[in-house]
C-alpha cells in the first residue's frame, strides 16, 4: 500500500449516537434508490451493513457478472463505490447525514465474480464537519485484505444539499 493520506493533527474521537443500530443489528439503507444500498434499485449492489462494536461497521456484497471489469474479475470502479457505500454508512453511526468529499483505494489482489465481498470499516475521528474513516476488503478464503480505502465524509444539510434535485424524490 503506497497511500500518502494522513489524519489531521486535530482528529478527535467522535461519539456513537445513542440511537445507533445495537452491534450486530442490521444498519438501514440511506435511500432506497440509491446505487450501493437501496432495496428499490434493481441493478445495483444491493449492500447489506451490519453496526459492529464503537465506531465500526461490516459490510458486504455479492459479485455478480455484471459488475466485470477485466475477465473475470471485479471492475475497480464497483470495488470503490463499495468502500464508499460502506464507509459512508459507517458514518450513519453518529446519525449524521454525510457525502463522500474524498476517497482512495488500494488495489491488492484481483477479486472473482461470484465472490462475496466483506468490508471492515471504522470512523477513525472527525473534525468539525469532517468525519474521517478508513476500511478493508475481503472475499472468503483470504486472511489478507484485497483491498483496503480511507475516506473523507462532510456533514452536510440535506435539505440545503438537495435542493436542487428534490423533484427525483416523487420521480420513481
Ligand atoms: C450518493 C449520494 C449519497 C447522498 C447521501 C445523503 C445523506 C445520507 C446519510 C448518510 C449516507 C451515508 C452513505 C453514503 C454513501 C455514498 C456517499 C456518496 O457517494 S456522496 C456522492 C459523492 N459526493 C458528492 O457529491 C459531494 C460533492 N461535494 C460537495 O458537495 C462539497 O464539496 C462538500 C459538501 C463535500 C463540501 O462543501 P462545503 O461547501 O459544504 O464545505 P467546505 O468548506 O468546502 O468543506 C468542509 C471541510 O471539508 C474539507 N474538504 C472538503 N473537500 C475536501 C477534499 N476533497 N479533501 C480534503 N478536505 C476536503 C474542507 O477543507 C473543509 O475543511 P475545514 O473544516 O475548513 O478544515
Amino acid at each position: 500500500m503506497s497511500s500518502t493520506w494522513s489524519l489531521p493533527a486535530d482528529i478527535e474521537i467522535p461519539v456513537r449516537h445513542p440511537m445507533a443500530p445495537e452491534p450486530g443489528a442490521q444498519m438501514r439503507e440511506h435511500w432506497e434508490k440509491c446505487f450501493g444500498c437501496g432495496s428499490d434499485q434493481p441493478t445495483g449492489l444491493g449492500m447489506t451493513f451490519i453496526a459492529g462494536e464503537g465506531l465500526t461497521v461490516e459490510a458486504q456484497f455479492d459479485v455478480a457478472h455484471r459488475y466485470q471489469g477485466g475477465p473475470g474479475v471485479i471492475h475497480g470502479g464497483i470495488l470503490s463505490t463499495g468502500f464508499d457505500e460502506a464507509m459512508g454508512t459507517c458514518c450513519m453511526l453518529l446519525a449524521n447525514s454525510v457525502v463522500t468529499a474524498h476517497l482512495e483505494v488500494d488495489y491488492a489482489r484481483p477479486i472473482v465474480l461470484g465472490s462475496t465481498l466483506k468490508f471492515s470499516c471504522r470512523i477513525d475521528g472527525a473534525v468539525r464537519r469532517k468525519v474521517y474513516s478508513s476500511a478493508e476488503a475481503y472475499v472468503d478464503g483470504s486472511n489478507a485484505p484485497v483491498a483496503t480505502a480511507r475516506a473523507l465524509f462532510v456533514q452536510i444539510d440535506m435539505d440545503q444539499h438537495f435542493k436542487d434535485t428534490k423533484q427525483f424524490i416523487d420521480h420513481f
